[in-house]
């Protein structure tokens, strides 16, 4: 694996941005900007920077709704892949993704051994962290037919967010590995804003910081 010198964390809004900044303690291999809300914004702002300076990893991290019985509130996911869950078209027999229609891909793999070293070490330091696949949606799934649905078309699902297929795509653009890491503030499904765990979530990430200098700085 080469050296890993420079380091690009994009997250949504500037909580989590503050977090991730706490828990990285002022490490200089480690820039941490805003991406906006997203996949747009996200892979808009995501590709500026990397065109400005050479980086060598790209993460997108923050907040995420956990799938049920795959990731729960107060816990870490690690993305094992970053997949735009609702990237295609309804058909009369249900949802095709672009892949199916032959438009792309809607999946962007990560460094999956940065990835399975990142869980590990998360798991080591007593931090409860879970490793699936990590969907980018532009709509918070705000039902429990929704959750189900989403559940089915990616069978390994374990959180969902809304930027990682932008920032990975950008990282992918310039040839860079990516990762994504999620604390979890919700659970998928029906909306209710005033029951989301963020304060909680965001500690969580800034725990997370210290082991993401361990490993990958
Ligand atoms: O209100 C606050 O204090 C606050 C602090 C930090 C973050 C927020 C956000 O609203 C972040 C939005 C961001 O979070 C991701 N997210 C979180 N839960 C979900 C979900 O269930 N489905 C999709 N995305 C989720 C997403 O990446 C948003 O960009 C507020």
């Amino acid at each position: 694996m080469n050296a890993i010198k420079r380091v690009l964390v994009m997250t949504a809004v500037a909580a989590e941005r503050d977090a991730l900044l706490r828990g990285l303690r002022g490490d200089s291999r480690f820039e941490v900007a805003l991406a906006g809300v997203g996949p747009a914004a996200a892979a808009a702002n995501t590709a500026a920077l990397l065109a400005a300076a050479p980086y060598d990893l790209v993460v997108s991290a923050g907040i995420a709704g956990g799938f049920a019985g795959q990731a729960a509130v107060g816990e870490l996911v690690v993305a094992s892949d970053i997949v735009a869950a609702d990237l295609g078209a309804e058909t009369a027999e249900g949802f095709s993704s672009v892949d199916e229609l032959g438009f792309g891909s809607a999946r962007v793999t990560v460094d999956g051994p940065l990835a399975r070293r990142l869980a590990d070490a998360l798991s080591q330091a007593g931090l409860p962290v879970r490793s699936g696949s990590v969907l980018t949606v532009s709509t918070v799934t705000g039902t429990a037919e929704s959750a189900a649905r989403l559940a089915a078309r990616v069978p390994n699902a374990a959180a969902e967010a809304m930027e990682g297929f932008g920032v990975a795509t950008a990282a992918a653009l310039h040839g860079l590995p990516a990762l994504e890491i999620r604390a979890v503030s919700n659970a998928v499904g029906p909306r209710d804003r005033s029951s989301w765990k963020i304060r909680e979530a965001l500690e969580l990430l800034e725990a997370a910081g210290p082991i993401l200098v361990e490993v990958l700085g």
